[in-house]
């Protein structure tokens, strides 16, 4: 009896296919390798059958089984099929979203000789080559070369045609277009877990006698413990102007040996695989800066011994600052956090599926019960999951795990290479890393008898993946803790409004921490009603009155300022003063940001190309008159923290500042660098953009300014007033964390708007009574489930004329369950050359929605709109 298998694929259709078995049996779970449209696709198996399918078509046959087992476990298949069910996504995209295994599959081309290419040669054989081309004579028998090369009908990859006949990419290309050849891509396994070479010291040798460059490598080796990597030893050799040779010698006279071992991936001076110390690995990565002092072979040994201990003390200080802060998890618990941390210890005791809202304030210590809550799992003989925002916004959250958890913890971020991706994967897979730290798409982690999720800082909407699948991370935390039998903590001081209905309604047990520890108080709140400002000081000023002179008083104090000013950038308008124009990206609506150039190293904007576009990434240089009325009065608009940190400059010039923005923090490793200024009290008056209220916990920090958070109030968003509560009680509580208590001025045009008063009021339960009402009114999330649909084109007529069929569509429908708004622009009506129109849905429960979605989409389809060009958004956070 003939065998089937469905298979999931990478493709925008929400559908599987179906492949005849070939040999091997594949289990459900498991990646196959198989044809589709002329290529060769990584799926994965969803289903094997013996109902030979109805369709005319030809059945194909698996190419190759990639696994024996089932790679994915179940409760994470099932998981999968939850995702694409509930935010209308492709099954095949969602599980490539969770196997993060393309670095195990290589892709090449091969090319293959066709009908018409053996058609040629033969009559080429006979007639000679005078067909009429416009290629040279040499190309034609080049041709030749290559058809002749294929004739005996077996693929060959380009390389080897290279080879054998000179024939280049263009050429064999060319080929294909004149249907000569058939290309096919291949995907091929690969072991992704490389193995790497070590030089190590033979200790026990008896020094013979020997060169400068000889002793120079013993040194080396020596001078690092023994051990060095192949590849690091080779690039201070050369540096050094030591011959590559020379290490041959010394392994040839039994010197040095050497050894291969399972690579070691490094994230950042933190080792994750068998290292035990952040400290000592940090040290070891600094042997290229020692590497300088190669020289003079001598006194090289004790020389570099000095500097390893020497960097390993950097390092500490580095990590520690100058005070050193005790770790989270070196507290003993006060009361709330031993309470907090009962309630999850006896859910996770009782077992089963339990969901928790963690409503904490901030500096109430919640990381603290992360530790103790995933250590106790442990103890219990299960694995945990932490889920952060984005780990190199936070690096000391994922430092700390390392430090308490050592080699069980594995780091899931996207600044990982896809090898050392699926390295973790595997290892956590294996048992091995019982202790999981990511951002979004750790919640598919392999974890092994998963005990407990915890999500930190729920609220925050980078959770919510903006590309297919559009999955929201906290939520699919959820589901994943209830397929999984497992505890779910939410920790928030800000929980979203979705969180906090669903404590409401019982479905999440609530468990809170409403003080600080160690009885710090919160900070006070002072609110600087700036149209007063202006009313008095006749002037249009960034900075307060009030707001220098405590920046100046609390700096006399020694001690530390920080200061929100949430836009990147120099000026976020540049306006013509003669016609109203402003200056848009030429790929999106929006305008464009203009960023000054800064001489030195550190110049991000080059000169020349000082606007840019936050939304693509394009630049272009400011132009000498309107680009419409040809007036060369621009005029530039609305302050960004690069011209926020120039004014503090001139204002206190004595003061050490320090900017905190995407543009100044590109990787983690800059992040790094700047809180361990601060913590350091190098820098006492940090300026930046809404990174710097996330989490830190800076202890010197008294003061902190918010300049210009209320603009966000007017956007076109339901959860404007959310957002800007969120971010004002947020950066807030970066104030007063040490023994010091801490102040806020918070500068704003709308006083007496309820986000900000209750932000000021520190009153979260007071801020959520008055946006549900709103909520409920308006019929938006928690009240409403909610669906963003983007039509969009890169021709305008396309993307006008499919919403208003979709329009009329739903019209006709007559859906009275659902609410549909639109067609309308989208607030930003092209993006990246796309036009862009939306509509919104809103209905009281999920089924209904998702049951229009589908039938919209399935309406779409009869209409010739392509997939791609709908994007659905169940859930969606920004209406953008
Ligand atoms: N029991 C305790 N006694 C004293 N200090 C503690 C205790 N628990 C935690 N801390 C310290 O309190 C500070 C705040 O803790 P933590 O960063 O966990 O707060 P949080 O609740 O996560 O706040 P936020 O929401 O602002 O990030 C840290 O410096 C931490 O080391
Ligand atoms: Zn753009």
């Amino acid at each position: 009896m003939a065998l089937f298998c469905d298979v999931a694929l990478p493709v925008p259709l929400d559908r599987t296919f179906t492949y005849a078995v070939n040999g091997v049996v594949p289990v459900v779970g498991a990646r196959v390798l198989v044809p589709f449209s002329g290529q060769r696709l990584m799926g994965v198996v969803v289903r094997v059958h013996e109902d030979a399918p109805v369709e005319e078509f030809e059945i194909k046959p698996v190419q190759q089984v990639l696994d024996d087992a089932a790679l994915l476990p179940e409760e994470l298949m099932k998981l999968a099929g939850w995702i694409a069910q509930y935010y209308v996504a492709p099954l095949g995209e969602v599980l490539r979203g969770m196997l993060p295994l393309a670095a195990e599959v290589k892709r090449h081309f091969s090319y293959r000789i066709a009908e018409a290419g053996r058609k040629v040669l033969y009559e080429g054989a006979v007639k000679g080559s005078s067909r009429r081309s416009k290629l040279t004579v040499e190309e034609q028998n080049r041709e030749y070369s290559v058809l002749n090369y294929l004739e005996g009908g077996e693929a060959a990859k380009m390389s080897a045609l290279r080879s054998a006949t000179g024939a280049n990419k263009g050429l064999l290309e060319g080929m294909v277009r004149k249907k000569w050849l058939v290309r096919e891509a291949v995907a091929e396994e690969r072991d992704a877990r490389r193995l790497e070479k070590v030089a190590v010291l033979v200790g026990e040798a008896r020094l013979p006698k020997l060169n400068e460059n000889q002793t120079a490598i013993l040194a080396e080796l020596a001078a690092v413990g023994g051990r060095m990597r192949v590849r690091d030893l080779r690039l201070s050799l050369t540096r050094a102007g030591v011959p590559e040779s020379t290490l041959g010698t010394l392994v040839k006279r039994g010197l040095v040996g050497v050894e291969e071992v399972k690579r070691e991936f490094w994230m950042g001076g933190l080792v994750a695989e068998g290292g035990e110390e952040a400290d000592s690995s940090a040290a070891l990565r600094n042997d290229n800066q020692k590497n300088r002092n190669l020289r003079a072979p001598e006194d090289r040994t004790m020389r570099a011994q000095e500097d390893t201990t020497l960097h390993a003390q950097e390092n500490r200080t580095m990590h520690a600052g100058e005070k050193r802060k005790k770790h989270a998890h070196e507290h003993a618990l006060n009361e709330a956090q031993m309470e907090a941390l009962g309630t999850i210890a006896v859910a996770m005791e009782k077992g089963g599926f339990r969901p928790h809202l963690l409503y904490g304030i901030t500096g109430s210590g919640k990381t603290s019960v992360y530790f103790a809550a995933m250590q106790r799992a442990l103890d219990a003989g299960k694995s945990a999951l932490l889920l952060v925002p984005e780990i190199g916004l936070t690096p000391a959250m994922a430092g700390q795990m390392v430090a308490a958890f050592g080699g069980e913890v594995a780091l899931l971020h996207s600044q990982l290479t896809p090898d050392e991706r699926a390295e973790q994967w595997h290892r956590i897979r294996r048992g091995e890393a019982r202790i999981v730290v990511g951002t979004r798409s750790a919640v598919f982690a392999p974890m092994v008898d998963l005990g407990l999720i915890i999500v930190d800082e729920e609220h925050d909407s980078s959770y919510k993946q903006e590309e297919t699948p559009r999955y929201h991370g906290r939520d699919v935390a959820v589901m994943r803790a209830k397929f999984n039998d497992a505890v779910v903590v939410l920790g928030s001081a800000t929980p979203s409004l979705e969180s906090w209905a669903n404590a409401e309604k019982g479905r999440y047990a609530r468990v809170e921490m409403r003080a600080r520890v160690a009885d710090r108080p919160m900070p006070l709140v002072e609110l600087v009603d700036m149209r007063e400002e202006f009313r008095e000081t006749g002037q249009e000023q960034i900075f307060s009155r009030r707001l220098m002179e405590e920046t100046q008083a609390t700096l006399d104090r020694g001690e530390q300022v920080i200061l929100l000013l949430n836009r990147r950038g120099y000026s976020s308008t540049v306006l013509c003063r003669s016609c109203g124009e402003k200056i848009e990206c030429e790929n999106c609506a929006v305008s464009m940001t203009y960023h000054k150039p800064v001489s030195g190293n550190d110049a991000i904007a080059q000169p020349g190309q000082r606007l840019e576009c936050h939304y693509c990434g394009s630049r272009r240089a400011v132009p000498k008159a309107c680009p419409k009325c040809e007036s060369e009065h621009l005029y530039f608009l609305g302050v960004g923290s690069q011209q926020g940190e120039e004014r503090l400059q001139e204002l206190f010039p004595t003061a050490r500042i320090g900017r905190m923005d995407r543009d100044t923090v590109r990787g983690r490793s800059d992040m790094e660098r700047l809180l361990a200024r601060l913590h350091g009290g190098e820098i006492n008056l940090l300026v930046g953009t809404q990174m710097i209220a996330k989490g830190h916990d800076i202890h010197g920090v008294t003061l902190v300014g918010v300049i210009g958070a209320d603009f966000q109030l007017g956007l076109p968003d339901f959860r404007a007033a959310e957002r800007v509560f969120q971010l004002l009680t947020q950066v807030s509580g970066r104030a007063g964390r040490g023994d010091l208590i801490g102040k806020v001025l918070v500068q704003t045009y709308h006083p007496d708007h309820y986000a900000i008063q209750f932000a000021a009021k520190h009153d979260y339960p007071g801020f959520v009574a008055k946006e549900m009402q709103y909520r409920r009114w308006m019929h938006y999330p928690p009240f409403a489930v909610l669906a963003n649909v983007v039509v969009q084109s890169e021709k305008l007529e396309e993307a006008t004329a499919w919403a208003g069929t979709l329009g009329r569509w739903f019209q006709k429908a007559r859906l009275d369950k659902v609410r549909v708004l639109g067609p309308a622009a989208a607030p930003i009506v092209r993006l990246k050359r796309i036009y862009r129109y939306h509509f919104v849905l809103k209905a009281e429960r999920r089924q209904t929605l998702s049951e229009t979605l589908r039938a919209m989409l399935a309406y779409a389809e009869t209409q010739g709109i392509a997939r791609r060009n709908l994007m659905v958004d169940v859930d969606a956070v920004h209406l953008m």
